[in-house]
């Protein structure tokens, strides 16, 4: 039995892929239609078109469900550490996997530090990579990565989260893997604006590099591997979520440039996250321009065609 915290997107899209490869799953949500809609007619509000399988069950009850050996934890970012909280039980032993991608805006920690902070006793991992939820529930092919400090642990949790089409690779840099899913929404929302405004794709191409860079500089000056961003949860969640209209942060970001307006029931991570990383490279006296500039765009302070003049117009530099 695995029990997911969460039933948006991506929390039923991972039950639905590990119910259908024969693991019972357990599902929390927090409001009872969810939890009716899922029990009674096997159909999930956040991802319309998907069928459950009856080995899923929900329930509004969160201490239930996080009695499982493994737990997966697909709530937004910043609602994790609330969420943590309802949870009584100190999860010892437990193996509690973030699924969800950002940087705490109170503690400047990414999910496992939040995981690390509420239940210190657990075994923290993350899961991140290019996937979006409505793939995954179709049964397409997804690689992610499974980061855990702990590598027997996480050696378990590869094997037993792998499905035939969900690969998942093993690491043991937590703290890269959960940095590069983070980080690559904030630049996501800067590539939308590129594009939304009309600077074209060798504009985006540039964005990506060097927003690339600066989750690099932030990335290891916090203790991650280079190469950590080089693989699936950095550059190959980048190289998705910049380009695909998919992407609620890229979408965010284009809103931004065309000066429309977004939805704002939709879950769009990189808006806290680049809050988040402002204060976290001032603290560590790194200069990270396109987050900056995405953090005062995102909050109204500066304009897309300003913040785009400022980049540009800063001293040239040897790459
Ligand atoms: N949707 C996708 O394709 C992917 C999403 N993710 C990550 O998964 C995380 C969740 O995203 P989605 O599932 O897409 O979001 P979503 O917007 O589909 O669902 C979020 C769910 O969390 C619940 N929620 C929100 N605040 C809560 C709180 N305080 N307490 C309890 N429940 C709360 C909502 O009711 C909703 O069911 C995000 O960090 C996202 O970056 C990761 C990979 C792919
Ligand atoms: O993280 C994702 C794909 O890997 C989903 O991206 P969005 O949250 O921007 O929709």
């Amino acid at each position: 039995m695995i029990g997911v915290l969460g039933a948006g997107a991506f929390g039923t899209a991972l039950a639905i892929a590990l119910a259908r490869h024969g693991t019972p799953v357990a599902l929390w949500a927090r409001d009872p239609e969810t939890v009716a809609a899922i029990n009674h007619t096997h159909r999930a509000p956040r991802l319309p078109g998907a069928t459950l399988p009856d080995t899923i069950t929900a329930s509004t009850d969160i201490a239930r469900v996080a009695r499982a050996e493994t737990l997966l934890l697909a709530t937004p970012m910043q609602s994790l550490h609330a969420v943590l909280s309802q949870v009584a039980s100190p999860l010892t032993g437990q193996r509690v996997v973030a699924c969800c991608k950002g940087i705490d805006v109170t503690d400047l920690t990414g999910p496992t530090g939040v995981i690390a902070r509420a239940k210190p006793q657990a075994i923290a991992a993350i899961l991140t990579g290019p996937s979006f939820a409505d793939d995954i529930a179709r049964g397409l092919p997804t690689a992610l990565t499974l980061a855990c400090a702990d590598a027997d642990a996480g050696w378990r949790l590869q094997r037993d989260l792998s499905t035939p089409t969900l690969r998942l690779y093993r690491s043991t840099d937590a703290i890269g893997a959960e940095l590069g899913g983070a980080l690559k929404n904030v630049i996501a929302i800067a590539c939308g604006a590129c594009i939304g405004i009309g600077l074209g794709d060798s504009a985006r191409a540039a964005l990506m590099t060097r927003g690339f860079a600066e989750m690099s500089r932030l990335a290891t000056t916090l203790g991650a591997r280079a190469n950590t961003l080089a693989g699936l949860s950095g550059l190959g969640d980048l190289s998705l979520t910049c380009t695909s209209d998919l992407s609620r942060n890229y979408r965010f970001g284009l809103a931004l440039g065309r000066g429309t307006t977004f939805d704002a029931s939709l879950t769009v991570e990189g808006v806290k996250t680049a809050e988040a990383v402002t204060r976290l490279a001032a603290r560590l006296g790194l200069d990270l321009p396109i987050c900056r500039s995405v953090a005062e765009v995102s909050g109204g302070t500066v304009s897309v065609g300003d913040a785009i003049t400022r980049l540009l117009n800063r001293p040239l530099k040897e790459e």
